[in-house]
């Protein structure tokens, strides 16, 4: 039995002014890459910083491989990367490497070494002195030297140049590949996610909208079109769970889920993963889905 790398379940966070993060269940089976995403404010810092036990939860709970997300055994085991990256600025970076050492029984010097030296970083420089993407280069080797069975990763990559931020992209993906690390990265960039992630969280407005594999998500919707005159047919498709219908230049296309076959002359199409997303966004009752993968505590995985 493998339990699950994160696993919320009834999770709230509330703050004075109302509520960050509200009944937020699902959970993520190990080893997934998993995209966070949702409009400015919706809830993915705080979701992160309740799963790296850095807050409280108000309401429910938040487990990692199957310990509270605030127990030792959580957090030996968990790496968190925030937008602000916590770096002592009089520290140099061989002194910051070395603490990560001594904190951490499963760390791993070479691969900490190899991440600061591909940025051409001295070891006996500053972190003071660095550049923003330099800091970030060197927060990703503590992560990373830690070899952490989840990887909590809240846009750290939002200062880096588009070169630098591809090589880090391709650097987590081949050490998660590579260990079975389980990755968890908020981003507001869906184009750099759509290739990196299979599975996916949507948070809009502190209540979890999508979650699950991403080609079970997209497998469960279909873009349907029909001229703005017949647009009422779309709503008599099978399976009338409608996400959203536009209207743009004499067409009406509506998202759907549906649940039998539908008639070709709709043309009936696959979304992409922005699609998706867009459509979720822009419609505020759009119904939730959390597939069978993501669905917390109805099933473990079974290892034989
Ligand atoms: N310490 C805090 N005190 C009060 N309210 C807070 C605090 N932290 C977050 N919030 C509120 O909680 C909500 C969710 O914020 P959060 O930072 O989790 O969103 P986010 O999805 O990470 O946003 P962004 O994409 O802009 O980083 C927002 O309305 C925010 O104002």
């Amino acid at each position: 039995m493998t339990d699950p790398a994160l696993e919320a379940v009834g999770l709230g966070r509330r703050y004075r002014r109302g509520w960050a993060l509200r009944d937020c269940s699902f959970r993520l089976p190990a080893g997934r890459i998993c995209a966070l995403v949702g409009p400015n404010g919706a809830g993915k810092t705080t979701l992160l910083s309740l799963a790296a036990g850095l807050l409280e939860p108000s309401t429910g709970t938040v487990r990692l491989g199957g310990h509270p997300a605030r127990s030792a055994e959580a957090r030996q085991h968990t790496a968190f990367l925030s937008q602000e990256k916590a770096l002592y600025p009089r520290f140099r970076v061989s002194d910051t490497l070395r603490i990560g050492r001594e904190l951490n029984p499963t760390w791993h010097q070479e691969t900490a070494e190899r991440i600061v030296a591909a940025g051409n970083i001295p070891m006996d420089a500053r972190i003071g002195t660095l550049s923003g993407g330099q800091r970030t280069r060197v927060a990703f080797a503590l992560a990373l030297g830690k070899r952490p069975r989840l990887l909590l990763l809240d846009e750290p990559m939002a200062d880096l140049d588009p070169l630098v931020r591809r090589q880090m992209m391709d650097l987590l993906m081949s050490e998660a590949t590579q260990h079975g690390s389980t990755v968890v990265m908020s981003s507001h960039l869906v184009s750099e996610l759509e290739g990196a992630c299979d599975f996916l969280v949507l948070i809009d407005n502190g209540t979890v909208k999508l979650a699950g594999d991403v080609a079970e998500l997209i497998g469960a919707h279909r873009t349907v079109s029909a001229l703005d005159a017949q647009a009422a047919r779309l709503a008599k498709l099978p399976g009338q769970v409608t996400v959203e219908t536009r209207s743009t230049g004499g067409r009406t296309t509506a998202l759907i889920r549906p649940r039998g076959p539908l008639p070709a002359d709709h043309t009936p199409a696959l979304p992409s993963l922005e699609e998706l997303l867009l459509a979720h966004l822009r419609t505020a009752d759009a119904p939730p889905l959390i597939t069978s993968t993501a669905r917390a505590g109805t099933h473990r995985e079974v290892t034989v």
